[in-house]
């Protein structure tokens, strides 16, 4: 699968861009601001209909304008499909594939699956564990569907059994019937998600370590663990156990909203404290690539790589170690984004791969 042309009306920082890329590597360079991440993020829209960045779709919208429009064209051996997103202001957003709306948006994701590996996941090491859980539950829910449902339920479900225990401990009495319907929801809904982390992690860390291991050719021991209170007991024991200090707290604090993943360097130390920066990236472009591998798996062909500001805190050697290995086989169709044409243009010829550089600059395209 790869896109074809893109074409952004009224997005960001452009007024009308449209682009022709070519199905291996496709490089947006021009100065800090001109809007390479712009178009990395329009392509973002077209497969998971929202932006990596901001939360917020109206603000996507170029300022002093009242809509935006992304809209590309795919190609999957040869079938062509036309995806569209629009946004007017105070408005529903509307997404098209071959002009034909959607009624639901979730029926769109996983079609055109796609990767972004951007400065900004450093999050995913440096922030707390729900920057972690969202990692995992992005990278499953592309591939399984009833999966994101069933994580909606659950979090309503935790919300509802959080303010029974509030209220309980602000004066209320504890309502033991709702309560014991609550947990049993609890558990309903949240073995399933446990039982399907754990046998993804299973799949997914021997992927991480390769490709771990490829790019900085084990210089160093690394590691990557799926936490669960779920593996240490029952989940409807563990409620129990727990009740007095949930009253007491006024939150549930057992589940799989307290799962983690654990990144260790040098065997057992934290890599937040003990990671060089190049090493955290190292680790973090490794955890996407192992994204990738596993949403190729899952879907039988390649998803798009998005690789933001890459070459940034990577020294030269991982760096072509890094396009060697996105540019061989096992990758299909690559965006990245630089602030220099020259140092593209120099990778590439020293790894003998081929890259059609677009220069960037103030929203026009050169
Ligand atoms: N809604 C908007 N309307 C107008 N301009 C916007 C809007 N949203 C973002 N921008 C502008 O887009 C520009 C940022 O673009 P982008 O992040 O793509 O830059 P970049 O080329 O990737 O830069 P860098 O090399 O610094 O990462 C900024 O100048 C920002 O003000």
């Amino acid at each position: 699968m790869w896109l074809k042309k893109l074409s952004v009306l009224n997005f960001k920082n452009y007024t009308e861009a449209t682009l022709q890329f070519t199905r291996e590597v496709n490089a947006f360079t021009g100065a800090n601001g001109a809007g390479k991440t712009n178009l990395l993020d329009a392509i973002h829209y077209l497969s998971l209909c929202k932006s990596y960045f901001n939360p917020v779709d109206s603000q996507q919208i170029k300022q002093g304008e009242d809509w935006f429009m992304v809209q590309g064209e795919f190609d999957k051996d040869g079938q062509l499909d036309l995806v569209a997103c629009s946004l007017k202001r105070n408005q529903k957003k509307q997404f098209k594939k071959n002009k034909k709306e959607y009624t639901r948006l979730a029926d769109h994701i996983g079609q055109f699956p796609l990767v972004m590996i951007s400065p900004n996941d450093s999050a995913i090491v440096t922030e707390g564990s729900e920057e972690r859980r969202r990692f995992v539950d992005n990278v499953i829910s592309q591939t399984d569907l009833p999966y994101l449902d069933r994580l909606i339920a659950y979090n309503r479900c935790l919300m509802q059994r959080n303010s029974l225990l509030k209220q309980a401990s602000r004066g209320g009495v504890l309502d033991k019937g709702l309560l014991d319907v609550l947990d049993a929801q609890l558990v309903e809904l949240g073995l399933p998600i446990f039982e399907k982390r754990r046998a993804f992690m299973d799949e997914f860390i021997p992927e991480f370590n390769r490709h771990y291991g490829f790019l900085t050719e084990t210089a160093e021991s690394v590691s990557l663990t799926y936490e669960s209170q779920l593996m240490g007991g029952n989940f409807a024991e563990l409620l129990k156990q727990h009740l007095d200090r949930d009253r007491a707290l006024e939150r549930t604090t057992v589940g799989i909203h307290k799962d983690d993943l654990q990144f260790t360097i040098h065997v057992d130390m934290p890599l937040k404290k003990f990671g060089s920066q190049g090493q955290q990236k190292s680790f973090l472009i490794a955890l996407k690539l192992a994204q990738y591998s596993f949403l190729y798996r899952q879907k039988g062909f390649k998803p798009l790589l998005l690789l933001d500001d890459i070459f940034d805190k990577l020294d030269d050697h991982r760096t072509r170690k890094l396009m060697q290995m996105v540019s061989a086989d096992d990758f299909g169709q690559i965006f990245l984004t630089d602030t220099d044409a020259v140092r593209i243009n120099r990778i590439f010829e020293e790894i003998n791969r081929k890259v059609r550089v677009y220069e960037i600059s103030h929203g026009t395209v050169q």
